[in-house]
Order: structure tokens, then sequence, then C-alpha cells
């Protein structure tokens, strides 16, 4: 081809690339055309210099798409250069190139070349289809999408750099800004905590790159710089850090993100590749593949696979075991001990996300039981896709009912829309020119809580107190807890009880220290560090930027920004970086004071929500749409809205008998009671509405627990719409009438630096309709009943852990409850506890194998 495949305004230039193809002709004067033979010769160079090896499998993985990421924008370099493109041109003009027209076509998967599509009633494992116009729109391996130029520094994909000095050491950062101070929440329980990184891992996985030769992360640290792998971006950690120069460590692992691929394989800047589908779908239970979602599948009366660890003692079962790639993701002290596997490989991440993924798994099963029995001419097939479609609704009610009036608070709750409908289907319908996309500011940054990370994670029995704790780093990708029986339990009361930490800027030092830390190691990574690492990776703009962004005034001078921070964050930034156009995404923003009635600042709000916007209109298979084979009936989305997390352990748990109604708020006597599970306050989908031919039905095997009696818990007085509830404005519920009662009133994020004259302040009236339970919900913080995890070696104070001091946590001055561990103390801390849950935990697990195999010839 030859041709100008791109003309733009300005000096004209030619490259040298043309003169090779003979066509120097096509130089226009006063314009520069870019020409498809430049294209052609541009990406066989890159390809040259890069390789592009073949793809090993049948289906494309993430590395075949970084290999062909990586030639695709080593092109765009090589055409910028030969051109002398302005950055304007780079990142709006080259993605313009019809690549179709070019060599490039031939080496761009399918999939992203308008794949052609059936409107059906389900949603496709891979996310294609959901938008019939735009078929590829929030289809997993597609790239995450930018609402600002990619601030690269060479515009192409160089890591961001200072506008007037060198950024500083993301550790130097981190260890300024967000050390550990140990401050928790008000009454958010850890279930927030959790559930964020669940839904987290339904929206986003960004591709790691990989060494070739092995397939596993590049080793980065201690390798000459002429045999350091490409993606290597390690982080130098400054000879004065207080904690890793004690391991006289000075560099930290980190690896650059792969590389994706646009629409049509477009040139342009990098962008980083999802390897998750988009939208919220639940693809964490069912996986965003067919094959993946297959191997979770029973294939029998639309079940997914169960471990019956404890089947002998009529406890419910665990997740399926991992036993492809076992070590992916999990520590395992022996190699007859496994992690579980899910729809997503980080399920072993943490046990209280294992115990997400638990209960949705047993919540699958229960539904795809249940309507098998109302509906006995379904199979297998038709039985698991309805359930996994009503699952995805559940996740989506949950979230935009429970998780996010939380975090984002009533006002901008309602600016976005964001509020659900109480009846019928959406007024606001469903846009079909709005990409259900992640922002890359958002996976990169806005919604990487991990401030509110506990130190320790608790268990509580059935009878809401305090049983043990482990340390956080002690049980990451370490899920085997699990294979005691009765210990699942545990982890969901404790995260319905336990506290979050606070949102602020201060991270517990279980990851800002210890993260994936070895057995044999007393040092791990440091998350703070990555999260800004990345954010420079993606070339994701800075936080001033994203202020204009957000419509808040861009600061041209420190001054600007007096007010925004606490004082003392703000003095470390001003000593750390050399102007406010430096400051990173992910540590400014999450250091910013919270809106009043929210957990996050402006910023964060800004981009969490313009993102859960997308999420909720630009989805087609919204549960609350309608007009589409996918719409659920109005009697069906009248069930689904009564799905709550609560009900969620109550129907799902072997032991849980009572559950605050908000799971996620700490009880309270009178805005969070505490309720039995089989009262009739907790409402439970009744299935009979997905009922296709009313005489099909066999009996349950399921209690109705609607019709259950509502007599002996104390709130039979209460019509079920829970109005006093309404009138406090929990989430869930129409928010309160009078508007000086934040939503969050139960939910306040509160530090010692809270502006006094904010809502958190207004006096809180509890409603007189509050009808007393037969017991007081408020219990004794409980005492540890085994020694702290982490010991003082002078006093016992149980620094970066849960002080379990008995008192309501309601007043402002209970905030501080734990010292901050310094690190000299941790220095002259013996070597962390000896382990032995390994061993112990081997020996629970074998003992159960060699039973059920002797049993049930598993
Ligand atoms: C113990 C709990 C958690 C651990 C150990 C953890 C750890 C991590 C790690 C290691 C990464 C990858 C960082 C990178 O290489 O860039 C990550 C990414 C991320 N985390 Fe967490 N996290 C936890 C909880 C949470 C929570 C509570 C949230 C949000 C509410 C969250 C949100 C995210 C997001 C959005 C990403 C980016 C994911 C991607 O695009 O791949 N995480 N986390």
């Amino acid at each position: 081809q030859s041709g100008c495949a791109l003309i733009i305004p300005g000096i004209g230039k030619s490259s040298n690339l043309d003169r090779f193809h003979g066509s120097d002709h096509l130089a226009i004067p006063g314009e520069t055309c870019v020409t498809y033979d430049s294209v052609n010769a541009a990406f066989q160079i890159a390809r040259s210099k890069i390789g592009l090896p073949a793809p090993k499998g049948k289906t494309l993985t993430d590395q075949d798409i970084d290999n062909l990421g990586n030639v695709i924008v080593e092109t765009t370099r090589i055409i910028a250069h030969q051109y002398g493109l302005p950055r304007d041109a780079v990142y709006n003009g080259l993605p313009l190139i019809d690549t179709k027209k070019t060599v490039i076509n031939k080496f761009c998967p399918a999939y992203l070349k308008n794949p052609k599509c059936e409107v059906k009633r389900y949603r496709e494992y891979n996310g294609m289809c959901n938008n019939l116009e735009n078929p590829h729109w929030g289809a997993a391996l597609t790239a995450n999408r930018r609402v600002l130029p990619a601030a690269y520094a060479d515009g192409i994909s160089a890591p961001r750099e200072g506008v007037a000095g060198p950024l500083p050491s993301p550790r130097l950062v981190s260890a300024a800004v967000h050390r550990d101070l140990g401050y928790h929440d008000h009454a958010v329980t850890v279930f927030l905590t959790a559930w964020g990184q669940a839904i987290d891992h339904d929206l986003t996985l960004t591709a790691d790159s990989k060494d070739r030769a092995t397939d596993e992360d590049p080793v980065c640290c201690d390798i000459p710089p002429e045999k350091s792998h490409p993606s290597c971006l390690p982080i130098e950690i400054p000879p004065n850090d207080k904690f890793y120069s004690l391991f006289r460590k000075r560099c930290h692992e980190f690896a650059r993100s792969a590389a994706s691929l646009k629409y049509e394989c477009k040139l342009g800047p990098r962008t980083q590749l999802n390897m998750v589908t988009h939208p919220l779908d639940a693809n964490f239970v069912y996986g965003s593949n067919k094959e993946a979602s297959d191997t979770l599948r029973a294939f029998r009366r639309g079940m997914m696979k169960s471990f019956p660890a404890f089947k002998e003692l009529g406890l419910r079962e665990l997740l399926p075991l991992r036993m492809e790639n076992p070590d992916d993701g999990c520590l395992r002290p022996s190699p007859d001990i496994f992690c579980f596997s899910a729809g997503d490989g980080r399920v072993n991440q943490q046990p209280m996300l294992t115990t997400i993924h638990l209960l949705l798994l047993r919540e699958h099963n229960r539904i795809a039981t249940e309507l098998g029995r109302l509906n006995q001419h379904w199979d297998d097939e038709r039985l698991f896709q309805e359930t996994r479609h009503i699952i995805a609704a559940i996740v989506q009610h949950i979230t935009y009912s429970e998780f996010l009036p939380m975090v984002l608070g009533r006002e901008v709750m309602t600016r976005y829309n964001l509020i659900l409908e109480k009846n019928g289907y959406t007024k606001h319908r469903y846009d079909p020119s709005l990409e259900p996309s992640q922002l890359d500011a958002f996976g990169a940054a806005a919604f990487r809580l991990h401030t509110l990370l506990p130190s320790t994670v608790e268990r509580w029995n059935k009878n809401h107190k305090y049983h043990q704790s482990r340390r956080l780093s002690e049980i990451l990708r370490r899920p085997f807890d699990m294979y005691k029986p009765g210990v699942c339990d545990e982890y969901m009361l404790g995260m319905m009880n336990q506290v979050a930490q606070a949102m602020d800027e201060s991270m517990t030092q279980e990851v800002t220290n210890h993260l994936f830390q070895d057995e044999d190691k007393r040092w791990g990574l440091d998350l703070a560090a990555i999260n800004i690492q990345r954010g420079r990776d993606h070339g994701i703009p800075s936080y001033n930027a994203f202020r204009e962004y957000c419509g808040l005034n861009r600061a041209r001078s420190w001054d600007d920004l007096i007010g925004v921070f606490t004082n003392e964050t703000f003095r470390a930034y001003t000593a750390l970086y050399s102007h406010p156009d430096d400051l990173d995404l992910w540590s400014a923003g999450i250091s910013e004071k919270s809106r009043p009635g929210s957990l996050v600042g402006p910023v964060f709000s800004c981009i969490i929500a313009k993102n859960f916007y997308n999420l909720k209109f630009g989805d087609r298979f919204w549960y609350e749409n309608q007009g589409y084979p996918s719409a659920f009936t109005p009697d069906q989305i009248r069930e689904i809205r009564k799905s709550r997390l609560s009900t969620l352990v109550c129907d799902n748990s072997d032991t849980a008998d009572t559950v605050q109604v908000y799971a996620m708020v700490l009880p309270d006597h009178d805005i969070n009671p505490r309720v039995a599970c089989k009262s009739g306050v907790l409402q439970r989908m009744d299935l009979s509405a997905w009922i296709e031919n009313p005489r099909s039905p066999s009996p349950s095997i399921y209690p109705n627990l609607n019709a259950l009696d509502t007599q002996n818990d104390g709130l039979d007085n209460l019509d079920l719409d829970l109005k006093p509830f309404k009138d406090m404005g929990l989430p869930g519920f129409d928010f309160p009438k009078f508007p000086n009662i934040p939503i969050t009133a139960v939910g306040a994020n509160l530090k010692p630096h809270i502006d006094p004259t904010n809502a958190y302040n207004t006096n809180f009236v509890p409603s007189k309709d509050i009808v007393p339970l037969e017991k007081p919900i408020h219990q004794e913080r409980p005492h540890f009943v085994e020694p702290p995890p982490f010991r003082h070696p002078q006093k016992n104070c149980c620094p970066g852990s849960f002080n379990p001091v008995n008192r309501p946590l309601r007043r402002r001055h209970d905030l501080k409850i734990s010292k901050p561990l310094s690190v000299e103390n941790r220095r002259s801390d013996k070597p962390l506890r000896k382990r032995k849950h390994p061993s112990r935990t081997r020996n629970t697990f074998r003992d159960i194998i060699e039973k059920l195999e002797k049993k049930s010839n598993l």
C-alpha cells in the first residue's frame, strides 16, 4: 500500500522510511503525510528489534498480547521519531490510522476485529458483545481506558517523570507518608474492605510482564543493567530507610505491566491489559473465559464444583482445590497441601477474600438447587446460566446498595445517579454510547483502597465473641486455616465484627514492609511503593491533573493545597516533590481528607464514581435494565432487591444465626441492630418468580424464610420496610429527607484531623420509632485470648492491631486505638512468632483427606 495513512497539518515532514520505499513524492508542503509504507516498514523494524514469537497455544495469552503490544508501541515510537511528531499527534493522531490496511492486520487477533454478535439472555464469558455496536467494549483481554492523555515521559511508553526534577523514590514516599499509625474507622467493618477487594477482582486484573525464557516474573534487583529485562523498573530503597536498611536492602523488585492492544491493534502510546471482563458481572466467581468456567462446573444440575472436606461432620463444602499450577498465588508449606480454585486466581490472597468466594459459590449451588426444584425441565446448562445471571445481579445489587454508599456518600451517589431504583426497571436507561471499561486511573490508583487493610484478621464465633486473630502478613497466600472445621464461619463472623482501618494515608506495615514475606525472611514487599510505581509505569497523570479533571482548582503552588491533607502529610509532600504537578495520584488521592459522609476524598470519589457510573449505565446486562432478552421480569428484580450481604452469611454459613442488618457496618442497637437470620426482618429472594411452568415445582429442601416467624426477634413491630433505618439514611433505603444527616453517619471515617465544621459533627438524633431488641447488642470488646500478635519488648501493647478495649466505638476520642510499631521496636522484636500452623494444618488436612478417601473414594 502506498498513500497517506494520516495527514497532520503543520510543518511538512517526511520519513526516511518513505524514501526507502520510493514514496518521497507524498511529502506535501505544510502537511505531514504519514504513509502506509512507513507504517509497514516501522512495524517490520520493530518486530525484528523486539522479536515476535508465534503464540504457543490455540488461545491467545496475555504474554502473546504483550509481545505484539510491545512491537506496536515500538512501531509508534519509530514513526513518531521519523516524522518528528508532537505528543498530541502521537496520542490523538496515530490511533486514527487504519491498521487494517497495514501488515499489522495479519498479526492482530480476531477478537479485536469486530466480531459478530448474537443477542442472547446470558453474558458471554469473555464479556464480548455487551455493546452490540462495539462488541469488544468491556471484554476480557482488552485495554483499560484513559480519561486523560497518558503522562509518559517520552509521550509513548517511558514511565512518568517529574516536571521540575526527578520524582522521589516510591519507597521514600511510602515511608514518609504511608506510615503505620493504626487508626481505625468509626463504624465500618472489614467486610467492606473484603468486599471491596472481591469486586476489584471482578473489575481489574492487570497483566504482568513475564520473562520469555522462564515464563516467570522478571528478576530486576541485583542484575547488571545490560542483562536486565526490558520491563524491569525496580524501586530504589534509600540507604537510610529505617526498615530495609536493617537487611541491607537497596532495591525493591518491580516489573512493568504488560503492554495491551487497542481495538484493531491501532498505533499510539502504551496501554495496559485487563485480563478479566470489565463490567461488574461476577467473573471472579465464574472466570473470564469458557475454558476457565468449565473447569469450575460440576456439569450436574447447574452446580459448581466444591470440596466436601467436612461432609462427615455435616458441615458445608469448601471451594474446590487448586490442583493445576498449585503454586500460582499460593505459598504451600508442603506438596500435599493445596490452595483453592475459583473464577479469579487471586482467591487465595487472603482468607477474608477466600471466604467471600466461598459465600458466592455456596449461594450459587443453593440457588441452582432451588431453581432445579422449581423448574424440573431445565437442563444443567440452563440452571447454571440462569444462576450465574442471578449471582451477577446480586453482586451488583450489594455493591451499589451497601458498599458504594459507604465509600462515596449520599451526595456523590446522587450526583452520579448511582442510587438504585426501589421498584421496577431503571428510569435512567442503558446508554450504548458509554463504554463499560475500567479507567486506568481507577485500577492503578483510585480503587486501591489499601489503607483500609487491617494488621490482623480476626475470627469471631457465632455468639459474636472474639476468638482469635492472625497477622495479615502470615496468612497472605496461605488460606490453610480453612481446613479446620468451622473456621470459615469464624472468618465470616469476624468480618462483620472487626472494625476496619481508617481510610487515610496510613497503611499497615503488614503490607508496607511484609507483603508476601517468605517463610525464612523478615522482610517482604511494600504495597504502597508498588502502587506509586505502578502509577508511573502506567503513565497515570499526576494528582494535580486529576484535580482539574474533577473540577477542582489545579494547584499552581503548594499553598493551593493547604488544608487538602493533614499538615504532616502536606509538609512531607513539599519536602519530597519539587512541584504539585509531580504528586503521584495514588499517594495524594488516598491521603486527601475525606469528603463529609464518605470514606474517600474529592478526587478519588470522582474517579470511583465515574467508573461505577460507566459500569451501571454502559452495561447492557445491568440487572435493572429492560428491553433485552437478558432483562429480568419486574417480579424477579423485586426479589433480587432483597439480597443483602448479611443474608448471604445467614444462608451460607454453618452456624451463624444472628447478623446485623448491614454487614459492612458495625452492629448498633439503634441503627444497625443484630437480628435473627430466621426473623422476617431479613427478607429472602423468593425464587418462585423464576417458575416457568407452575406445575413443575417439587418440594423445597430449604425452609421458606420469608414465611418464618417474626415473633421472637423483638422486631415484630417493625414493618418490613425497616422504617427506622430509612430515617437514619442507611444505604439500600431511601436517603434521609433532612439534609443535615450524612448517609454515613454510621460509617464516618474518623480521624484526628477531621475538620470540626464538617457534617460528622451534626447532632445525631436517633429515630423515636426504634423498637428495642430483647437483648442489647452492644458487646464488650473482647480481650485477646491468645497473646497479641506483635509483642512490644517493653510493654504489652499490641501495635498495629486492634486493641480490644471495652468500648462501644462511638466517640471521637476512641479513635486512636493502637500505637504504631516503630521500626526500632520491630528491630528488637524477636523473629516473629514461630509458626505452628502449617504442620497443624497439614495434619488436619491429611486426616480429612484420608478419612474422605476411605469413605467415599474421593
Ligand atoms: C489483604 C488484602 C490485599 C492485598 C494483600 C492486596 C494486594 C495487592 C497487590 C499485590 C496488588 C498488585 C499491585 C501491583 O503489582 O500493581 C494489588 C492490586 C490491586 N488492589 Fe489490592 N490488595 C488487598 C486488598 C485490596 C482492597 C481492599 C482493594 C480495594 C478495595 C484493593 C484494590 C486493588 C486494585 C484495584 C488493584 C489493581 C488490580 C489490577 O489491576 O491488577 N486491594 N493488590
